[in-house]
């Protein structure tokens, strides 16, 4: 495995009690994917979270780039907070209504102090050629785009800062099979072109093969089996992994990834 950009050690979140995440390691090289997969309420966006630190986690070790992510205090946190950023599942919800586009891509630049009004213009172009979407989207809101157009927006705004990581927490999961095809070959594209290393949180092992250089299998909290995406898809080792691939409508690799780029 290539360096390591993020090590998670022995992640522990507590709610009412529960161990909503319980002992959770990971690491993500730089420049790759981890695909994070598994049922609903396994704890997947908790440990994201964590990490974000957008939640304080009640155990355990974070590090990031060699730095004790869980000891940084305001004005160090601020300045990771520029290096890691955050896409989520529902593209519209994650816009503010009342935000034109160019609104939305200049906040985070504005937030951190970043150019002035001219170079923050620019920059607005930039991400949105970036992301494949015309100028004029500059001047839109989020009831004038598709849901596929929102999802560039949230990227572009992700990205505004020049992030090095990037948590896509089911990024794709809301929208339409064709165009989530679309959104994770833009996700490709952008990772090798900006050399971005993503944890990507899914539900469906099926895209999380599409995507991931290695892949953790999440449940109750716990990791019970993490591989290379090759190996794991070759030799599940745990019985809920296998369940996992079970579900996956259809077997074979090929017509699979047909389904996922919505081509029959
Ligand atoms: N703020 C909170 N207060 C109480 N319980 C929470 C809170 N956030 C999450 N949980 C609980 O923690 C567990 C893990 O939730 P989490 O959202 O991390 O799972 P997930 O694997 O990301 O699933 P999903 O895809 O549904 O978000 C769930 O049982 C959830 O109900």
């Amino acid at each position: 495995m290539a360096e390591p950009l993020l090590e998670v050690r022995s992640l522990v979140k507590v709610y009412g009690g529960r161990r909503v995440v319980d002992d959770v390691s990971f690491t993500v090289a730089r420049g790759e994917t981890l695909g994070l997969v598994g049922e609903s309420g396994s704890g997947k966006s908790t440990s994201a979270r964590c990490v974000l630190r957008m939640i304080e986690a009640d155990g355990g070790e974070i590090r990031f780039d060699g730095e004790d992510v869980l000891a940084l205090q305001r004005e160090q946190l601020r300045r990771l907070r520029r290096r890691m950023q955050v896409v989520f599942q529902d593209p519209h919800g994650s816009l503010n209504r009342r935000q034109t586009v160019a609104q939305a891509l200049e906040a985070p630049l504005k937030a951190h102090g970043l150019g002035d009004k001219a170079a923050r213009t620019a920059r607005v172009a930039e991400l949105l050629e970036l992301v494949g979407l015309a100028s004029g989207f500059a001047q839109r809101r989020p009831d004038q785009l598709s849901g596929g157009q929102a999802q560039r927006v949230a990227i572009a705004r992700a990205l505004a800062l020049e992030p090095e990581f990037v948590v896509l927490d089911e990024a794709v999961s809301a929208l339409d099979v064709s165009v989530r095809a679309q959104v994770l070959n833009l996700l490709t594209t952008l990772q090798r072109e900006l050399g971005l290393t993503y944890l990507f949180i899914s539900h469906d092992l099926a895209i999380v093969r599409y995507m991931a250089h290695h892949v953790a299998v999440m449940r109750h909290g716990r990791i019970v089996e993490a591989q290379p995406r090759e190996r794991l898809f070759a030799h599940p080792q745990h019985e809920y992994t296998r369940s996992l691939m079970d579900a996956i409508p259809v077997a074979d690799p090929e017509t699979e990834q047909r389904r996922i780029l919505g081509v029959s």
